[in-house]
């Protein structure tokens, strides 16, 4: 066999720890598939004491990451540390001036700071890999970027964050309270370092940031994300959705309308008959429409340590392999700017929720509102107690403009029988 490719690991995490286990019990199915043996020589991670369930006993312990970088016995450096700034992208820049290849599972760092981390590695011919920071163990990088290049994409959703969709899933199935959910979902490995990252909707974000520059050559626009997490999601919402036929899921979606690119994170009502509707736990979808191949879906376990480290080492194996493209899918100096969609200029159905005192003539006040501003309901139940002695309202509204049906939530936040802000979700039909 050939050389071997030398790598470095820097942090030992769920992640970190996942590839090294992986590489570790796939070692010749490994380096059949990339011509060459990948040998692990050295690692990082804040402590070294740390009991981590893996003998890393044959590995040089690297007390600073940035070491890494600059080693003459490292071809590449694999940074599973995390974070958009920091030791993360000091690594990565470190690794890219010095010469070395990167293969990163951080989408936060990828949205942030991708344009200038690509330029560095094109202008050095160096490779700059990151499979495993969008959708977990699902290929989907390596799908937009090579099998589908040859195709427009005209538009892109999915399901992109794991530890919501456990969450979401696991109220459903059963009534689970969201704080105990998100704690298995830590426990799981699935969350991030901060999950409000998670809940908030922001590494969904992230992720779809990173998907809407591969898919449309257009420069990483995570400032311009309309990004709502599942945080105000409430059990009521859940069983109001099944009881109108449909499931909640938080969904990023992105397009090019009119040379505008409008990126969204946000929970959606998704039909029960939905593709999207049957991801559950931490698995992911990607679901992109190419002009000539037509719409394609992918799924598969959205986080995890297998998943993440199957990702981190396919890219890896790419290396050893001398296989290189643009690291967005075009040269990242052409990548185009583009100004950002406003989404509430579009129309759709929605749902809305209201918590409300249970009095004459409520009903009329909120059905007065929606005639005001031009909604339309679709359909309507009044059922089980609110807390303050009210009653849920859920509805479904006929289509409408989304800025006429956000200005009647506004409105019904006025009410003194409207005991809490409406909850506002859009329908994906
Ligand atoms: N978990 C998942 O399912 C997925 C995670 N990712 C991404 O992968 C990356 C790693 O995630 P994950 O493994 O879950 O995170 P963890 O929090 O489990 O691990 C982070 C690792 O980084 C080390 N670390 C933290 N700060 C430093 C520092 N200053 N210098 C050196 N090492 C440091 C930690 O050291 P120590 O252990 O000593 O504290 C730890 O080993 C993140 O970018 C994440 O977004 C991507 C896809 C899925
Ligand atoms: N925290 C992330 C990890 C995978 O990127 C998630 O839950 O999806």
């Amino acid at each position: 066999m050939t050389q071997p490719l030398r790598i470095g690991i820097a942090g030992l995490g769920t992640v970190g720890v996942g590839v090294v286990n992986l590489l570790t019990e796939n070692r010749d199915l490994v380096a059949a598939r990339a011509g060459r043996p990948i040998d692990i020589v050295a690692v990082n991670a804040k402590s070294r004491s740390k009991d981590r369930g893996a003998d890393l006993s044959a590995y040089r312990w690297q007390d600073d990451a940035g070491e890494m970088a600059a080693a003459n016995d490292i071809d590449v450096v694999v940074e599973l540390i995390g974070g958009a700034d920091g030791p993360a992208v000091s690594l990565a820049r470190k690794t890219l001036a010095g010469g070395k290849g990167l293969v990163t599972a951080n989408k936060a760092m990828v949205a942030h700071h991708g344009a200038e981390l690509a330029e560095l590695a094109e202008a050095h011919g160096l490779p700059l890999k990151y499979e495993a920071a969008v959708a977990g163990g699902i290929p989907v990088i390596k799908a937009l970027g090579g099998g589908a290049a040859a195709n427009e994409i005209s538009s892109l959703f999915g399901i992109l964050n794991g530890t919501s969709n456990y969450i979401l899933s696991a109220m459903e199935s059963n009534g689970a309270p969201f704080a105990h959910v998100l704690k298995a979902a830590q426990d799981l490995g699935y969350a991030e370092t901060d999950p409000s990252f998670d809940i908030d909707g922001i590494d969904a974000a992230h992720k779809l940031a990173i998907l809407a520059s591969l898919a449309f050559g257009t420069q990483i626009a995570f400032d311009q994300v309309e990004t709502r997490g599942i945080r105000e999601i409430e059990a009521v919402d859940i069983e109001r959705a099944a009881a109108l036929g449909y499931r909640v899921r938080l969904v990023g979606e992105a397009r090019l309308q009119d040379s505008r690119l409008l990126q969204r994170v946000h929970p959606v009502l998704v039909p029960l008959s939905h593709p999207l509707a049957k991801v559950t736990g931490s698995l992911n979808a990607v679901v992109a429409d190419g002009n000539f191949v037509g719409r394609l879906t992918f799924e598969g376990a959205g986080a995890g340590a297998g998943p993440t480290a199957s990702a981190v080492v396919a890219d890896i194996i790419d290396i050893a392999r001398g296989e290189q493209q643009p690291v967005f899918g075009v040269p990242a100096a052409s990548l185009r700017a583009v100004s950002a969609g406003d989404h509430d200029a579009g129309t759709g159905r929605s749902y809305l929720r209201a918590a409300v005192a249970d009095e004459p003539g409520v009903m009329a006040d909120l059905t007065a509102i929606l005639r005001d501003c031009g909604v339309s309901i679709e359909s309507l139940i009044q059922h089980g107690q609110a807390a303050d002695g009210g009653v849920f309202i859920a509805m479904i509204t006929h289509e409408t403009q989304h800025r006429c049906t956000a200005e009647a939530a506004r409105k019904m936040t006025e009410l003194k029988a409207v005991l809490s802000p409406p909850m506002r979700m859009d329908l994906l039909d």
